[in-house]
């Protein structure tokens, strides 16, 4: 793995225009100048709760959704704006898995179909022929390459979000954009194919960014993971910094909701309380000291920057970040629950 990135991103922002008729009443600020590099081979976990953004990010990396600000580096080559032409050989080294694997799929077409579609797309002649790679593909995600001609509805909904693995695989990309992969799927199925996912990252160097609300997912496949709130990312780093130290009060909640997580020492389950304030008009300041019971009044004033802790790779947006430290009993803007664990 070199250090050079492979995905740079810069001050990303997405705003949504709300119209009622012609007339615009506001700005949906769904994702608001995200900083993060994204090396090759590398897994990123972009985590967060329902609406903080992650799926805006997802489609405006791979070009899907024009971002309204900030730049979007591949390689080194500025893809912010490229256009239709530019973005075409960008397609075969992006690719993104969506959450809903059924929706993604044409029901009409075969499996063979499907997966053999961007090689067509693309002008792609492989040397033995479409059909052999696409069964070729098909054995990599594990699915029997004599189900070619079978449709969609003939799966299960793991065999059929393997089969938009099998898609994505096809032009031997080099970064995944994986949205909520599994979340869609049994729990019982959800491994399995997080593990084949694990497995494609180690045997074909790909780098994944990863979006999922679930932080036990995204432990088990993310090398780095970015913490989102309301738009913004307010923490990120490595797997064993962010869940073992992690320093944002956001984060230490986010976490504390997982069953097994143990490291949190004394005190127990952070609840926060009051709601995801909106994103139309999102707190001054720090967006997340509405529901932080560290906050004071320099939290509505300034906004934190991201910045790295201790010189280390983990960076922090909080005016005042700290490990180790747990609310107790009734703190504003949280409950703190002892839990049996
Ligand atoms: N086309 C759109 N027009 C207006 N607002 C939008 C649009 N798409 C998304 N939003 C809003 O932007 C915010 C971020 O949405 P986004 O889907 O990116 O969040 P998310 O973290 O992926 O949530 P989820 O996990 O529920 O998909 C939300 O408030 C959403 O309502």
């Amino acid at each position: 793995m070199t250090d050079q990135p492979l995905l740079r991103v810069r001050g990303l922002t997405k705003h949504f225009p709300v119209r009622q008729g012609l007339r615009s009443t506001g700005l949906v600020q769904a994702v608001d100048g995200l900083d993060f590099d994204v090396r090759p081979g590398e897994t990123l976990g972009l985590v967060g709760e329902s609406g903080c953004g992650k799926t805006t990010t997802g489609r405006m990396l791979v070009r899907l959704l024009e971002p309204t600000a900030g730049s979007i580096e591949f390689e080194g080559r500025d893809i912010t704006h490229a256009g239709r032409r530019e973005l075409r050989p960008l397609r075969q080294d992006l690719q993104i898995i969506f959450q809903d694997p059924y929706a993604s799929l044409n029901p009409r077409h075969t499996v063979g179909r499907i997966v053999a579609m961007p090689l067509q797309v693309n002008g792609i002649k492989p040397p033995g022929g479409i059909k052999a790679r696409v069964q070729e593909l098909l054995e990599l995600v594990g699915l029997n390459p004599e189900h070619y001609n079978r449709y969609p509805h003939e799966f299960s909904g793991g065999q059929r979000q393997r089969i938009g693995i099998a898609r994505a695989l096809a032009l031997r990309p080099k970064l995944i954009v994986a949205d909520e992969p599994v979340s869609a799927l049994d729990v019982s199925i959800q491994a399995q194919v997080v593990n084949l996912l694990r497995d494609l990252q180690r045997d074909l160097g790909l780098a994944f960014v990863f979006i999922a609300h679930d932080l036990a997912v995204v432990r088990h496949f993310c090398q780095r993971v970015a913490v989102m709130y309301l738009g913004r990312i307010v923490e990120i780093g490595d797997r064993a910094d962010i869940y073992e130290r992690p320093q944002h009060p956001y984060t230490r909640a986010l976490l504390s909701a997982i069953p097994d997580v143990t490291r949190l020492g004394p005190g127990g389950r952070i609840r926060l309380t009051g709601d995801v304030p909106t994103p139309l008009d999102p707190p001054s300041g720090c967006r997340f000291r509405t529901r932080c019971w560290k906050a004071q009044d320099i939290c509505a004033t300034e906004e934190p920057a991201l910045v790295p802790r201790d010189g280390g790779e983990q960076a922090t947006a909080c005016h005042f970040s700290e490990a180790g430290e747990v609310p107790t009993g009734d703190a504003a803007g949280a409950i703190v629950e002892e839990v049996a664990r």
